[in-house]
């Protein structure tokens, strides 16, 4: 075939006349991972094993989440970093018997989850001046990627839906989880969020004083919060109780992360999750993980982790929970 030097080429959809620059949604080569960019230049990365957001980063390349250098992403085990989800119990559980066989976090990080699709702020119907773009997956009871001691130890038909959203200054990760059966199940739900600090030194948390708290680190003591600001200098494993939503409040409740001269950094807000993990291996536990690296790693790191894991949540059949947490940059 001879080839024309003018030939015509096909019309390029993204830049069509009128409509606003798009989001971009790609798949890797090997389908392990599904990648979105803002026009602007913001991109998410999300695992399907665990629907794990391994990456997050701002315009100019800045990453956001902490993922461990030797975090296994092939399927073969919880990914170390990023935001794993843990459903439908946190920890362990070895007195509560619907989940007392579960692998520590539940199953749902430990499962394929389904790519279920893409919206995006021209697709949802509002095309604003503002790109946004949603990302859908999925996980069943009968879903081929369900981790099989999901399976054998959970025999409860449910349905979970993870939406993750991007904005240019902010992610949004939200959970819904149903009943499809007419067994009601209990259920713990937590974002595990690995926040990238530059020196874990100078971070300061606010959002928790006078929140109640188990010290996990202190033979799961209840304490109450008396600091206005939490620093962390040692090994750091708390449950906090706080008000569930504050997804439309000025500052009550959302948790805040800043840096060195309180440079701000990051304002996590939720709806409906009414606990707040915050962790830290520090040095020995770090250490001790053999998929934590570098093991100074713990300085740059730490978990703000939304979650409703004080109490259970029981779900009737056809009823569902819902969760979210948004994670806006500060500057
Ligand atoms: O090593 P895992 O299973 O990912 O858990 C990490 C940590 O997750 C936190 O949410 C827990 O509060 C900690 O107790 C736990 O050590």
């Amino acid at each position: 075939m001879v080839e024309r030097a003018n030939k015509p080429k096909p019309p390029n959809l993204s830049s069509t006349p009128g409509l606003p620059p798009q989001a971009t949604v790609t798949f890797s080569e090997d389908n392990s991972r599904v990648i979105a960019e803002l026009p602007t230049g913001e991109t998410v990365e999300v695992l399907l094993y665990g629907a794990t957001v391994i990456s997050w980063k701002d315009a100019s390349g800045d990453e956001k989440l902490w993922l461990s250098e030797a975090a296994k992403l092939d399927g073969s085990r919880a990914v170390r970093g990023g935001i794993p989800i843990v459903f439908p119990v946190f920890g362990t559980a070895p007195d509560h018997p619907q989940t007392k066989d579960l692998p520590q976090h539940g199953f749902a990080r430990t499962s394929r989850w389904e790519f279920l699709g893409k919206s995006t702020s021209e697709s949802a119907g509002r095309a604003t001046d503002e790109p946004t773009v949603k990302l859908d997956f999925g996980l069943s009871s009968a879903a081929p990627g369900l981790d099989p001691k999901a399976t054998a130890h959970w025999p409860f038909k449910f349905n979970l839906i993870y939406s993750v959203t991007l904005k240019r200054e902010s992610l949004t990760t939200s959970i819904v989880a149903t009943n499809d059966g007419s067994a009601p199940f209990d259920c713990q739900v937590l974002l595990h969020t690995y926040l990238r600090v530059k020196d874990i030194t100078t971070v300061n948390i606010t959002g928790l004083q006078n929140a109640t708290y188990i010290d996990k680190v202190d033979a799961s003591t209840t304490k109450q919060e008396t600091a206005p600001t939490l620093t962390i200098t040692g090994e750091t494993d708390r449950v906090y109780t706080t008000t569930a939503d504050t997804s439309d409040a000025a500052d009550d409740g959302a948790v805040t992360v800043t840096e060195a001269n309180n440079t701000p950094r990051f304002r996590v807000t939720r709806d409906n999750l009414s606990n707040v993990v915050v962790w830290n291996p520090w040095a020995d536990k770090a250490e001790g993980m053999a998929d934590f690296a570098p093991k100074d790693g713990y300085k740059q790191m730490v978990c703000v982790e939304p979650g409703s894991v004080g109490a259970w949540q029981s779900v009737e059949g056809g009823d569902g929970f819902e969760g979210a947490q948004t994670i806006t940059l500060l500057h």
